[in-house]
């Protein structure tokens, strides 16, 4: 029996169902290692999807005052300890697993100029980045299920014809001979590069999702220069390079932008990718800065194309019909990286480029707020994707439908602070941008599936029979098999005994009838069962769909909450550390200032042993001195009274010859005229002393004559002429008189001879003079007069503050000491006597004054 044929493929490309879900561009944030250990950094992450940038002193925003630290969150973000195969398997696995299911990507790599984009692209020989990785992991993916080469080939407007097998055949016989003639065999290829030799593979592989395809990889790699397209993969000999033709950029049937006439080579591993990357590698323009030694100089675009197509009926030949290819297509774009001239100090062509790349990136940037402007808002604001060749080429991706990812290099450097911030404001508002899930078209061939490896197990069959010697021509038949029965017997009459044939017949067509109507009654069996399994599905469907929005709308829900605690969370980290760097500061200052503390107790009690030491040292000096003073005190003292001994021997034998004198000129009658010696000592207020004295001699001649002079107020000694304010004469009942110039003036006066009554010195007194007449040690009259200010008290009383003290000493010139009388007064007139005669007058109170006793 004949296989059954499958239905016809459809002639034309199908139109693309429109996609209604959408997924946001997903972003992930890369930090490289710190040049230098001692650099200051600006970031911190604080927690796997949320990095904190805080602006150093030398920012511009902290120069403007408007610094403050800013959380930016993404999908993840990876310090600078994560390794390659890390951020590949995040960022690029679900990007080659998407490639093989038929779907487009895009990724690109995004940061200041050094911030690592190319390393994460491209990586090194030992540590391979995304893109030597995804080819790795898609060819160990595809190595059964690849298409021989040049089965398929580039059509020059983004799309792919199947070539048959003798044709591909042929193209594969005319590359061989090619490469016979152009190399000997068995060196390395002119393009080659030695890093190829020494790289790791990734290992990984993804399961395929259709065994029953064939496929095929293209890669195309061109560079933006200056905002020109230029196509790196182009065989153009190196002294022709300078005039290398830009090329444009084109929109094919399907509305998706692509390099028209860019070379496109199909590869068959790895390796063979690698060659063209290395050969293309080598075009683009790089060039030294003062802020990378490679610094690219372009964006690169390194895009891989799968094309899968599924095998005939057979399992073995892919399907010569246009329309079952698959194509989809994986994007790797090393951007070239924003930078500020007034840092890279470029100038001329370095600059120009600066320029085209900055205003690229900033056409990228406007692309994307647009976009999101218009699905946040609903506006329909003409997205600007022809303002540059980045954006244009991205267009089909950013306003069609794909997965699109963006790697975010920075470098933690303080120092690249003002433009990371920039970039990370930009990356983080892209993620809010929906990009179409693309759904892939998977024709139904009507083929069975697993042909491919019943193909195999045949072949493997056929081939264990001819080894064995066994050659029959056995035909391969994987169609369902679903017939009525086997075939029609011979129904050839050829004699008499036709009727067995016709019998034959019969009972063929008999039990084909039976079949016939047993697999009516199946088939209507099977036409309910599979209406009700239809039913039951839709019902399923419709159950599942209500409870998918249901599921969707909490996973929404949820997601919100988790942002926002994400961000909450990120916030209260940030608060923690700061207290945290605080409560460290705090701590520090307490030891210091204990330590201080510490060291002042030292030096204190140091200092208290120094002034011991010094106390002890002064007391002796301290000691020595006053006992020198002493006896050089005791020497004087002795000197002086000696000196005093000799005065007194001196005036006592003056006065012993005065005396003797008088005896012998004077007569009897005239002895009993007083001869004065008066000593006036006046004590004032500052308690220095003036003294003045003299001796007066007074022959009762000239003190007759001179007599009235003594009374003459006149000659009051001025001292004692004090007329001011009114007095009160406090004085001795019965006074010795003294007949003498010692005679206070007192113009307004009032005489006391007692104290008795308060008033006597309360009302209208201003000053009071006390008079004392008493016996010296010689027995001579000594008369007093203590002289003061009458001051009121708040009791109501009064107090004499004492001002003056009048001394008036009087000597009997013929040595006899004062009369019985003079003597007799004296004796009651002590300084108690005194204080007795006072008490009243001075505090009008019976609390007694302190008078300090007479020396
Ligand atoms: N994660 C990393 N680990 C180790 N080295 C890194 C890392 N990232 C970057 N580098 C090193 O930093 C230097 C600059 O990196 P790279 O050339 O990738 O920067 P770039 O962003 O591509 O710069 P430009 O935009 O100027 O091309 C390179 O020497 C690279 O090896």
């Amino acid at each position: 029996m004949k296989p059954v044929r499958p239905r016809n493929l459809p002639k034309k490309t199908p139109s693309k169902p429109k996609s209604t879900s959408k997924d946001p561009v997903q972003v992930f944030c890369r930090l490289r290692p710190m040049q230098n250990d001692s650099d200051q950094t600006c970031m911190t992450i604080i927690s796997p999807q949320s990095i904190q940038v805080s602006p150093p002193d030398t920012s511009a925003n902290y120069r403007a005052g408007s610094a403050k630290d800013v959380i930016f969150s993404f999908k993840k973000v990876f310090d600078e300890t994560v390794g390659q195969k890390e951020i590949f398997e995040t960022v690029g696995l679900p990007l080659v697993k998407s490639l093989l299911d038929g779907r487009n990507g895009l990724l690109f790599a995004y940061g200041v100029t050094g911030s690592g984009k190319t390393y994460t692209m491209n990586g090194g020989p030992q540590d391979g980045g995304i893109m030597p990785r995804c080819l790795d992991v898609l060819f160990n993916s595809i190595a059964h299920y690849q298409a021989k080469k040049y089965t398929f080939k580039a059509d020059r407007m983004n799309g792919f014809e199947i070539q048959s097998d003798v044709d591909a055949l042929q193209e594969r016989q005319q590359e061989l001979m090619r490469n016979l003639e152009s190399r000997p065999p068995k060196t390395p290829r002119k393009n080659s590069d030695p890093e190829l030799f020494c790289r790791t593979p990734d290992t990984t592989q993804l399961e395929i999702p259709c065994e029953d395809n064939s496929f095929a990889v293209f890669v195309t790699y061109v560079e933006i220069y200056n905002n020109s397209v230029y196509d790196l993969l182009e065989d153009v000999p190196d002294d022709f390079m300078r005039q290398r033709q830009a090329k444009i950029l084109r929109e094919d049937a399907l509305k998706n932008m692509y390099v028209h006439g860019v070379t496109e080579v199909e590869v068959k591993s790895p390796e063979e990718a690698f060659e063209a990357f290395y050969k293309g590698q080598k075009k683009k323009r790089v060039a030294n800065t003062m802020l990378n030694s490679e610094s690219s100089r372009s964006h690169s675009v390194f895009s891989i194309r799968l094309v899968q197509a599924p095998l005939d009926y057979h399992g073995e030949n892919v399907v010569q019909e246009k329309g079952g290819m698959l194509i989809s297509q994986l994007s790797l774009v090393d951007l070239a990286g924003c930078e500020r001239t007034s840092r890279t100090k470029n100038s001329g062509q370095r600059l120009r480029e600066a320029g085209n790349i900055n205003n690229s990136l900033m056409s990228l940037r406007s692309c994307l707020e647009i976009l999101r402007e218009n699905q946040l808002t609903g506006a329909n604001k003409m997205v600007p994707y022809r303002d540059s060749k980045l954006t244009l080429l991205f267009k089909s991706y950013l306003d069609g439908e794909g997965e699109v990812s963006m790697i975010v290099c920075a470098n933690p450097s303080a120092e690249d602070y003002d433009e990371t911030l920039q970039v990370m404001k930009f990356a983080e508002m892209s993620q809010e941008v929906q990009i179409a899930r693309p759904v892939p078209v998977r024709l139904d061939l009507g083929f069975t599936p697993g042909r491919r490896k019943a193909n195999q197990v045949f072949r493997t069959a056929i081939r264990q029979l001819e080894e064995e010697g066994i050659n029959e021509n056995i035909p391969i038949d994987v169609d369902i098999v679903y017939s009525l029965s086997s075939d029609f017997p011979s129904m050839d009459i050829l004699g008499p005994e036709g009727g067995k044939v016709l019998t034959e017949l019969k009972a063929f067509l008999q039990e084909r009838m039976k079949q016939r109507t047993l697999l009516g009654k199946d088939l209507l069996l099977r036409q309910e069962q599979f209406r009700a399994h239809l039913a039951k599905v839709e019902q399923e469907n419709i159950l599942v769909k209500q409870e998918s929005y249901t599921l969707q709308a909490q996973v929404d829900e949820e997601r919100r909450k988790m942002h926002s605690f994400t961000t909450k969370l990120g916030s209260v980290t940030h608060q923690n550390s700061t207290l945290q760097r605080r409560c460290e500061e705090q701590e520090q200052r307490i030891s210091i200032l204990q330590q201080e503390k510490a060291d002042l107790e030292m030096a204190l009690s140091q200092s208290a042993i120094d002034r011991q030491k010094v106390k002890t040292k002064y007391n002796a000096k301290v000691q020595l001195e006053k006992e020198k003073k002493c006896q050089e005190l005791e020497r004087k003292l002795e000197k002086r009274s000696q000196m005093l001994r000799n005065q007194v021997r001196e005036r006592d034998e003056m006065i012993r010859r005065v005396k003797q004198a008088v005896k012998e000129d004077i007569p009897p009658s005239t002895t009993s005229s007083t001869s004065s010696i008066v000593n006036v000592t006046s004590k004032s207020d500052g308690g220095t002393t003036q003294s003045s004295s003299a001796l007066l001699k007074t022959p009762s001649a000239d003190s007759r004559r001179m007599g009235m002079a003594l009374r003459n107020p006149r000659h009051r000694r001025s001292r004692s002429e004090e007329g001011r304010g009114r007095w009160l004469d406090h004085c001795p009942a019965t006074p010795v008189p003294l007949s003498t110039v010692f005679q206070p003036n007192m113009k307004k006066r009032k005489s006391v001879t007692k104290l008795t009554d308060v008033k006597d010195i309360t009302k209208g007194t201003e000053r009071y003079c006390l008079t004392t007449q008493e016996q010296d040690t010689d027995g001579e009259l000594e008369t007093r007069l203590y002289k003061g200010d009458v001051v009121p008290t708040c009791s109501g009383g009064a107090q004499v503050i004492f001002s003056d003290v009048e001394l008036l000493k009087q000597s009997s010139p013929t040595g006899n000491a004062a009369g019985p009388v003079t003597r007799k007064r004296s004796a009651h007139m002590s300084g108690v006597d005194v204080a007795e005669r006072c008490l009243t007058a001075v505090e009008g109170h019976g609390k007694r004054p302190y008078i300090a006793p007479k020396p």
